[in-house]
């Protein structure tokens, strides 16, 4: 699977470590940086990142901050981006289950290497619930909210 990963300062570290493992699990990771621990803001990366998964360029988004929220708010501002925070297993599985998330953001300062490789493993592998009709009707509403609401990027 293509990968488009993103970081600030603080999720560096976690980034490169999940990165080289996603690799070596054999998909191709398009990695927009950062690319240390020194100071930066977070959108300048993210939001490159989130949109090559808008524009289909990457199948999925991780992009990994402090505590993960902020990735998560600059990424759902981009129309055909559902990002979801998940801090374990579990909620990675929902995250891919009842939303068909396509981004995941977690958070270096607070997820330890060995949760967050289960958090990244459950959700790649996790897909939508399609055979129950009320996880299809909220994933329904969800993309009319966009539709409704976000310019497509075909638009900008
Ligand atoms: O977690 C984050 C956003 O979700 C950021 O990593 C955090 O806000 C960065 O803060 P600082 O510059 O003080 O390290």
């Amino acid at each position: 699977m293509k990968i488009a990963m993103a970081s600030d300062h603080a999720g560096y570290e976690l980034k490169e470590e999940l990165k080289k493992w996603l690799e070596q699990e054999g998909h191709e990771v398009l990695d927009f940086g950062t690319n240390s621990t020194e100071s930066c803001d977070l959108s300048d990366f993210v939001y490159p990142a989130a949109l090559a998964v808008g524009k289909k360029e990457a199948e999925r988004g991780i992009f990994v901050d402090g505590v993960g929220y902020g990735s998560a708010l600059i990424a759902n501002r981009i129309y055909g981006v559902t990002a979801a925070v998940c801090q374990d297993p579990f909620c990675a599985k929902l995250a891919r289950q009842h939303t068909d998330s396509n981004v995941l953001c977690i958070g270096g300062k607070i997820i330890g290497s060995g949760i967050a490789h289960e958090i990244v493993s459950v959700w790649m592998q996790t897909e939508p619930i399609t055979d129950v009709d009320k996880y299809v009707r909220r994933v329904k509403k969800v993309e009319a909210i966009s539709e409704k609401h976000l310019k497509k990027l075909t638009e900008i």
